[in-house]
């Protein structure tokens, strides 16, 4: 399969090495607002670039009928209008905070502890995200993603860095050194804590689940998520 690298950072640069071995080609590789792409040769685009970046990598992308893996975090103020623009052009879109398949089970078990918690107003959840000094977002957006899973199976109705109300879920973000990503999530009452947690040791995890989502969409069209790439029910 012919794959383009929008972004070519740390994770366009696993990537690579992974859909290589997996008997990939990269046909680009994209790290400034390039004007002049041939679209013509790819048949499926990975977009990990910048949250400033993402949204007119994957637009374009979709103007030109290729599939997009977008994996950039920070930019989903324009999440739907991407999601149109994709459908108008009958192309194809899976968008995923963490690509990993540890973190798509986490997510799982995430929404199903608030379930089981929904009822039980003696526990105050919160959540921790720590990731590497260069991260440009925060939240990160798996912890975003975790905070709707939360919001969504419970009373909870929003979440925030500081000052969270009430019904609302505080997180935390730390950026310390290299690491590649931990969330967790704690459930406090007065006698005990239950907390799920999840350690990326490297992003390995990420790029492989970004390439298995890219071999996944080839020839399909519409928007799908890593639970259709993944088939976690
Ligand atoms: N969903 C997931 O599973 C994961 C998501 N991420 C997210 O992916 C994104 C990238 O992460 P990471 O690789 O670590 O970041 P890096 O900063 O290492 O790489 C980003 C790259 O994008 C390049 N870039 C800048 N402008 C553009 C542009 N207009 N078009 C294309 N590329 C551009 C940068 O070039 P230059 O340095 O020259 O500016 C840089 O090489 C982040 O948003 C991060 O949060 C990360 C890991 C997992
Ligand atoms: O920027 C990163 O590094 C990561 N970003 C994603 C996020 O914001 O959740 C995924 C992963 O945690 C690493």
């Amino acid at each position: 399969m012919n794959i383009a690298l929008f972004g070519y950072g740390k994770m366009g640069k696993m990537i690579e090495q992974i859909a290589l071995d997996r008997g990939h080609k990269i046909v680009a590789k994209i790290e400034v607002d390039t004007k002049e792409i041939d679209f013509s040769q790819m048949d499926v685009a990975i977009d990990f670039s910048m949250p400033s970046a993402a949204y007119e990598n994957i637009t374009k992308c979709f103007e030109h009928k290729v599939p997009v893996i977008s994996g950039t975090t920070g930019w989903l103020d324009k999440f739907e209008e991407a999601k149109k623009i994709c459908t108008d052009n009958d192309s194809a879109f899976i968008y995923a905070s963490n690509f990993s398949l540890g973190v798509n089970i986490f997510f799982e078990l995430n929404q199903y502890l608030a379930k089981m918690m929904k009822s039980l107003d003696q526990y105050k959840v919160s959540m921790e995200e720590i990731h590497h000094t260069r991260k440009l977002d925060e939240p990160s957006g798996t912890a975003i993603t975790l905070a709707e899973g939360i919001i969504n199976n419970s009373d909870y109705k929003g979440w925030k860095l500081e000052n969270a109300a009430e019904n609302e879920i505080p997180i935390t973000a730390k950026r310390i050194g290299m690491t590649p990503g931990t969330h967790s999530i704690d459930y406090t009452s007065k006698v005990d804590s239950i907390e799920i947690k999840h350690t990326a040791h490297n992003r390995e995890g990420f790029a492989l689940g970004a390439v298995i989502a890219a071999e996944w969409i080839k020839g399909k069209k519409g928007i799908f998520t890593m639970k259709d790439v993944l088939n976690l029910g």
